[in-house]
């Protein structure tokens, strides 16, 4: 596991600070495994740049995931091809961005759940996806199917938003005997997607997704949903609620999945809004940057030295230096909700919009998954007495997360290809010397 570490100001990241009194210890303790577990529909995206008249003449609503048939599926393949207007393939799907860049950025394992063709030609779509993945992405829980993995028509307007057209081929054929019981409830968490719950024609990937929320639950593991598309939760936002608050532990959307969840078009009120059903909330705003919002013990809570932050809650980023926790992990739980805009003011050329919000989220999981480890490996770290969810601090998260979106948005695809750099140019060498 390698650590988030030192980004772009002071905090309290002790990942040299060992506990003085395991540092007399010259034997370190055996290390402990992490990992974290997601289940995905594999997807291959196939970018190109159209016209809004091509939506319009495929019936696809701008913005939206729609699927689509495989007749319908040929025709457009057909057409975006003969008009040379296919700009990249990549391995796509939500999740497996998801795990993939935490998996890169953790420099460490993850799991996916989810299918893979039988029999894989070289150059296929399927082998492409294999291709395109972190080879500390443990795909050996997949289950084989026979027929293709879908295909995801990422079809980019004048004006850069995305509009995905779904040929799911095989993708949703994961059945719940492909969940491993014990790889999910021994993960620091569980990572799934509202698009989960849309399978149809007898596909078995929601009860598959279900299943793995029992087992995730039964240990409490967090269970981690990010909601994919405002269409998807405007269709029933009612049903949305509950089953975030049945079921769900961190919560990460935009500010339009936002709305349509909250009624809140303000994304800091629909973080506020969203966190009565779930413990922590990572909202992304586009050109705004990022929110989160969760709880923290109100005796534990840490003034920050930033600038108090107007907004719809004056002064909301008062406590941004305290950890996050479980809500029941509290006796007194306040909210505390930060934010930071995008870093560097954004790249100078983005590239590409697509999985910036994914790779929002996979900085989380990697602060939180460095939490279970420092946990497990230093456990009477005086960090441990009292349990947190994350490594790290509102304002912290905040930071990575926004510095790595900023480096999916300066990259072609939504998979990081490297991690971070170990010393951000921007920074003078003094920062690092301290
Ligand atoms: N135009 C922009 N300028 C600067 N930063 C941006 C811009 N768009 C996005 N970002 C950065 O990327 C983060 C995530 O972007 P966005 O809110 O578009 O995610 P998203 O819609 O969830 O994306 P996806 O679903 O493709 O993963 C933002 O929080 C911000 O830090
Ligand atoms: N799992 C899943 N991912 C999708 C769907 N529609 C779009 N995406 C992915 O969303 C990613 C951007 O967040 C892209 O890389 C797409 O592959 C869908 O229906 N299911």
């Amino acid at each position: 596991m390698k650590f988030p570490g030192q980004r772009k100001s002071k905090h309290y990241f002790p990942v040299k600070n060992r506990d003085p009194l395991l540092a007399q210890m010259t034997q370190q303790p055996q290390r402990f495994p992490t990992y974290i577990t997601g289940i995905d529909q594999t997807l291959v995206d196939i970018e190109a740049k159209v016209g809004d008249e091509l939506l319009e003449r495929y019936a696809l609503p701008k913005g939206n995931s729609t699927l689509i048939d495989d007749e319908k599926a040929h025709a457009l393949y057909s057409e975006l091809k003969t008009n040379k207007l296919v700009s990249d393939e990549f391995a796509g799907g939500t999740i497996g961005n998801t795990v993939h860049n935490y998996s890169i950025l953790a420099d460490d394992r993850s799991v996916l759940f989810g299918v893979m063709s039988n029999n894989i030609e070289v150059g296929s779509y399927a082998y492409r996806y294999l291709c395109n993945t972190s080879s500390k992405v443990d795909l050996n829980y997949l289950q084989p199917v026979d027929g293709p993995i879908g295909r995801c028509f990422t079809l980019i307007s004048e004006c850069g938003e995305r509009t995905f057209a779904i040929s799911k081929g095989a993708m949703d054929k994961l059945t719940p005997e492909y969940i491993d019981k014990d790889i999910v409830q021994g993960a620091s968490a569980l990572i799934l997607t509202a698009y989960l719950m849309r399978a149809s024609d007898g596909d078995q990937i929601t009860d598959a997704a279900l299943k793995a929320i029992e087992y995730a639950k039964e240990a409490e593991v967090p269970v981690v949903l990010t909601l994919g598309t405002r269409f998807l939760i405007e269709e029933d936002p009612s049903w949305w609620k509950s089953f975030i608050k049945d079921n769900v532990t961190i919560l990460a959307m935009n500010e339009d999945e936002g709305e349509a969840l909250t009624g809140f078009s303000d994304p800091l009120l629909a973080s506020e809004a969203a966190l009565e059903l779930c413990d922590l909330v990572l909202t992304t705003a586009g050109p705004l940057g990022l929110y989160m919002a969760g709880y923290t013990e109100d005796s534990e809570k840490r003034e920050t030295s930033h600038t108090l932050l107007p907004g719809m809650i004056p002064e909301f980023n008062r406590y941004e230096f305290s950890r996050p926790k479980l809500k029941a992990a509290c006796d007194t739980p306040i909210k505390v909700y930060a934010h930071i805009s995008p870093y560097m003011g954004g790249p100078e050329k983005i590239r590409n919009t697509n999985g910036a919000g994914d790779g929002a989220l996979a900085a989380l999981l990697h602060d939180l998954a460095s939490n279970t480890f420092h946990k497990a490996n230093v456990p009477g770290s005086s960090k441990h007495k009292r349990d947190g969810l994350c490594y790290s601090s509102f304002s912290q998260v905040c930071k990575y997360a926004n510095r790595v979106a900023y480096e999916v948005l300066a990259q072609h695809s939504p998979r990081l290809s490297r991690g971070l750099p170990e010393r951000e140019d921007s920074l003078e060498e003094a920062y690092w010397e301290r």
